[in-house]
């Protein structure tokens, strides 16, 4: 983090925010097998970083710690510099104020597109015409706005992870976790809905963490690529040279 060295006349210093993410000397085993190994990790507000790296290195072990659906053997995670895992601290799922997409999709094959993306806002307590706005502007910015009434059996995959895709962004989240969320689909559909999605994320300038082992996905998405490696992080580089990573790894 870079701090400025001069205040200029009598204005007061001020502290820089902290990051939107800040994950430190974060440790964790599975049995007696180390999958991560004391991973620091800063990452700014606003920022898309792609967690890139081959299989097993510890990508969704890592995410899962900030989703709240692991808890660290070691080490501390932060939120805009409130902690959310430490010790015996941790702050559930549901609290974390998250955005999350999988692979697998997992949609509620029982509840039609709108029940879907409606949940996140039905656990915030948003009802009524309210609800039903914001459920309508993400599923226009996912283009399926006339598909409300159906079902995910109903749609095909890149439909399906589209939905996906509008419940993680319908609360307006703090931070976005994405792990591997387009794997599932055919070569063609992957590289357009990743486009789609670079465009979406840059136009809500949410923070967004997103897994991947496919290089030309994390330098579509991603403003910054860290590069994961036996459970720790090897690297960290902006997707555009020219910028100067303000990243503390
Ligand atoms: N629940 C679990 N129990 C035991 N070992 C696990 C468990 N989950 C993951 N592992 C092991 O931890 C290591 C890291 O797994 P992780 O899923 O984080 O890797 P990854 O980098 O996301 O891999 P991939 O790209 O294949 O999804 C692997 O060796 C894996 O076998």
């Amino acid at each position: 983090m870079i701090i400025p060295a001069h205040h200029g006349g009598d204005a007061p210093a001020r502290m820089p925010s902290p990051p939107a993410i800040a994950i430190h000397q974060v440790s964790h085993f599975f049995g007696s097998n180390q999958v991560l190994n004391h991973v620091n990790l800063s990452v700014p507000e606003g920022t898309i970083l792609a967690l890139l790296g081959p299989s097993g290195c510890g990508k969704s072990t890592l995410l899962k710690m900030l989703a709240g659906l692991l808890h660290p053997a070691s080490g501390q995670i932060s939120f805009d510099g409130e902690i959310v895992a430490s010790g015996k601290l941790s702050l559930p799922p549901e609290k974390r104020n998250l955005g999350m997409a999988f692979q697998d999709y997992a949609l509620w094959p029982h509840m039609t597109v709108r029940q879907n993306v409606a949940f996140p806002l039905q656990m915030r307590g948003i009802r009524g015409a309210v609800q039903h706005e914001k459920v309508m502007a993400a599923l226009e910015r996912v283009g399926l706005a006339d598909f409300v009434s159906r079902r995910p059996s109903e749609l095909s995959g890149g439909q399906q992870q589209r939905v996906a895709l509008a419940r993680a962004i319908v609360a307006e989240p703090r931070i976005l976790l994405f792990d591997e969320p387009l794997s599932n689909l055919d070569r063609d559909l992957r590289e357009s809905l990743c486009e789609e999605m670079a465009t979406l994320l840059r136009q809500l300038h949410t923070t967004a963490v997103y897994v991947t082992h496919d290089q030309h996905e994390a330098r579509t998405l991603a403003h910054r690529i860290a590069r994961m490696d036996k459970g720790a992080i090897a690297s960290i580089d902006p997707t555009d040279p020219s910028v100067v990573s303000p990243f503390v790894a």
